[in-house]
């Protein structure tokens, strides 16, 4: 389903709005762009597509109540306006979604929601539910207890993992500019790309930061970077225009289009490799990153040369090669202060001289994701 006729086969489609195109030129939400937005999500769910909404749009939404003029800096605040505005968001697309007779619900996630293995199970099998109700699920960042260390901040890597969650069949990123250009679109003599096949096809293109100051959060560079996430599992994405949504959905030749360049993987471990911060690495010598890289190997003492920065065990880490370069992220299985007494021994030597317990791989194959791919 990589052509833009193939949109309409999709039957489960993730839309992703971003708050520069739910604002109004005064900075508050608009009313009349979420009912607008409903309008064309209810038509793509009319032809028997099942929707997931992330939305943007919380902070935005809270400055007014709070008489705050512009989109605060500091992390309290946000989270602060994010609270109030997020209720107020959500109660919008209620109403929108009830002229068409379809329910909402509300789902907000952090970072630690999809990569800890309890809790994404869990988050797949409500979006299922809610799915299988007939309920359009509306996502968003949780604002108020994402820390800076955890958080997104923007939404647009946030939708590409969640289309991979759902095992979407297309991710459809909406903002206020008509698609990707090969410059900033302010510069005369820019034009749009209307296909993306390859990341070699964005060479040369400057992908740049937000255009209206103070309203989105990652201009070009998050978009593009949650393209490569989906396309990289199998998803083929459309980023275009809040406007041009429905002609989107319909199959028309808007935007830019960013064919699908990989296959599917397991979900918990596309999280792991672009949604958590690494609280350390670990250096593995020549041998060690041949085991891993090419044959998909568990990490064993044995292959290791030095270990930086302070985790525990569950934490993620970047496995690095003897130049620094890292090559995997995975979720360590000892503290940073046992591992330098385990290095480069065997984990024979270490069971017989510490007990069993030390048989344990430094990192197990199964929460290893290679960066390389
Ligand atoms: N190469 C580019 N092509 C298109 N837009 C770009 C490019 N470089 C920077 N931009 C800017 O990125 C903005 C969209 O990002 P952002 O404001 O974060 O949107 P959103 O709130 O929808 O996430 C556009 O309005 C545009 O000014
Ligand atoms: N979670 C935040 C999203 C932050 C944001 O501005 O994202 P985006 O507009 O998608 O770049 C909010 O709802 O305000």
């Amino acid at each position: 389903m990589s052509t833009r006729r193939g949109v309409l086969d999709a039957a489960r489609v993730v839309v992703k709005i971003g708050s520069s195109s739910l604002t109004s030129a005064t900075g508050g939400i608009d009313p009349e762009r979420i009912s607008a937005l409903v309008d064309a999500l209810a038509g793509l769910r009319g032809r028997g597509a099942e929707v997931v909404l992330v939305s943007s749009g919380a902070i935005a939404a809270g400055l007014a109540p709070l008489s705050l003029p512009r989109r605060p800096r500091d992390l309290a605040t946000q989270q602060a306006a994010a609270s109030v505005g997020q209720g107020l968001l959500v109660h919008r697309y209620t109403e929108e979604f009830a002229r068409h007779q379809v329910a909402v619900g509300q789902v907000l996630l952090t970072v630690d929601d999809v990569t800890r293995r309890s809790h994404y199970r869990n988050a797949y099998r409500t979006f299922a539910k809610l799915l299988e109700l007939g309920v359009v699920p509306i996502v968003n960042e949780n604002d108020t207890v994402a820390t800076s260390e955890i958080r997104f901040g923007d939404n647009d890597r946030l939708a590409a993992l969640v289309a991979h969650l759902v095992h979407a069949d297309l991710l459809l990123l909406l903002s206020d500019v008509d698609g990707l250009y090969d410059g900033h679109p302010d510069q005369d003599g820019t034009s749009l790309l209307s296909d993306v096949g390859s990341t070699s096809d964005l060479d040369g293109v400057d992908v740049g930061r937000p255009g209206r100051a103070g309203i989105g959060t990652g201009g070009m560079v998050t978009k593009v970077e949650a393209a490569r996430i989906a396309t990289g599992a199998g998803i083929p994405v459309v980023l275009t225009s809040a406007a041009q949504a429905a002609a989107a959905l319909a199959g028309e030749p808007v935007g830019t289009m960013f064919h699908p360049t990989g296959r599917r993987r397991p979900t918990r471990l596309l999280w792991l490799a672009h949604a958590t911060e690494p609280k350390g690495s670990i250096v593995l010598d020549p041998g060690a990153v041949r085991a891993v890289v090419e044959r998909r190997a568990s990490l064993l003492p044995a292959g290791i040369t030095g270990v930086t920065g302070s985790f525990v065990g569950g934490d993620p880490v970047d496995l690095v090669d003897p130049d620094g370069t890292p090559v995997a992220r995975g979720l360590v299985n000892y503290d940073s202060e046992e591992l330098p007494g385990l290095i480069g021994r065997s984990t024979h030597d270490l069971a017989r001289e510490l007990g069993s317990s030390y048989e344990r791989e430094v990192v197990h194959r199964d929460d290893l994701a290679l960066l390389t791919d």
